[in-house]
């Protein structure tokens, strides 16, 4: 069974991310259609609903807070019997979690993205059950009209993917904000800053995506001996101070994933 008609409940920051990409990609705006109590615009060529409406979608996009799970559902669960693909960008909350709560559909997808999927460069992590292959191949074809599609054969792995790849940009955005920080309290103009700082990030990771080396390759190829970058270098890796800083970082926005599905009553 294909996947060709897919309603979209909450249209937030990611849902209106992703579907920003998917029409860049070329979908046609006629395969969504949008549930939100309350919106009064959607982007052209899109169905909003602002009633459950009364129609079969071959998938359901669930991109609300994982908190709003419990409260949602009840209203949700008509609309996903057995033809039905659920597919859920959710932070946190299980394919068994996803099951109680919606037992008769038909699949169940996790899929979780990032912000660049507006840009059409985000990694996406999938794991599902009851998907047939069709159903696989299709929601393989989204993700990778939106950047890539990374399926996950261990789901106890989503959390911390979820933490990497899709918190990911966070880190990121707080790296260049305090890299820019750093130089502007040393006396370079903070506008400057700024763009030098995203400037750079944006070409050393497209060089670290292009290159035939590793990170840790390329961060010695930009050492020159003696030189400038190894004295900074130490600094970030005295006492493994970087590495051990970003494995914490991970630690807990993998953990909060746990704690989200326990609050929504995902667990027992
Ligand atoms: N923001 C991000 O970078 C990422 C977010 N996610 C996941 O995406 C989901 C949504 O997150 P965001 O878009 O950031 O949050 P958001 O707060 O921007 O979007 C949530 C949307 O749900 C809507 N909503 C609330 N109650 C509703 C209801 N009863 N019916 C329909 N819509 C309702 C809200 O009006 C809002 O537009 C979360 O589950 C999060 O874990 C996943 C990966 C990355
Ligand atoms: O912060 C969150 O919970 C979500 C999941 C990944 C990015 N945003």
């Amino acid at each position: 069974m294909a996947l060709d008609k897919i309603l979209i409940v909450g249209f937030g920051k990611m849902a209106q991310a992703m579907v920003e990409g998917w029409l860049a990609s070329g979908i046609s705006p006629d395969r969504f259609a949008i549930y939100h109590p309350r919106r009064s615009e959607a982007p052209a060529g899109i169905a909003l609903h602002n009633e459950w409406p009364d129609e079969h979608f071959d998938a359901v996009l669930l991109a609300v807070k994982p908190q709003m799970l419990g409260e949602l559902a009840p209203q949700l669960e008509p609309l996903i019997g057995p033809d039905t693909v659920l597919v859920s960008v959710l932070a946190g909350i299980d394919l068994a979690g996803l099951r109680r709560v919606f037992p008769r559909a038909g699949g169940i997808a996790r899929f979780m993205p990032n912000l660049a999927v507006a840009l059409r460069k985000s990694p996406n992590a999938l794991a599902a059950t009851g998907l047939d292959d069709a159903q696989r191949e299709e929601l393989t074809r989204l993700a990778e009209a939106v950047g890539s599609a990374e399926w996950l054969d261990d789901e106890s792995q989503f959390n911390l993917v979820t933490a990497l790849a899709g918190s990911g940009p966070g880190f990121v955005f707080r790296f260049i904000d305090a890299l820019a920080g750093g130089a502007a309290d040393m006396g370079l103009d903070r506008a400057q800053a700024d763009r030098l700082a995203t400037a750079m990030v944006e070409g050393a990771s497209a060089l670290a995506g292009a290159s035939e080396h590793s990170a840790a390759e390329l961060a010695a190829r930009v050492a020159s001996k003696g030189g400038m970058t190894q004295k900074g270098l130490d600094v970030l890796d005295d006492g493994a101070a970087l590495q051990e800083l970003l494995r914490e970082c991970l630690r807990a926005a993998r953990d909060r994933g746990a704690e989200m599905a326990e609050m929504a009553g995902d667990k027992g």
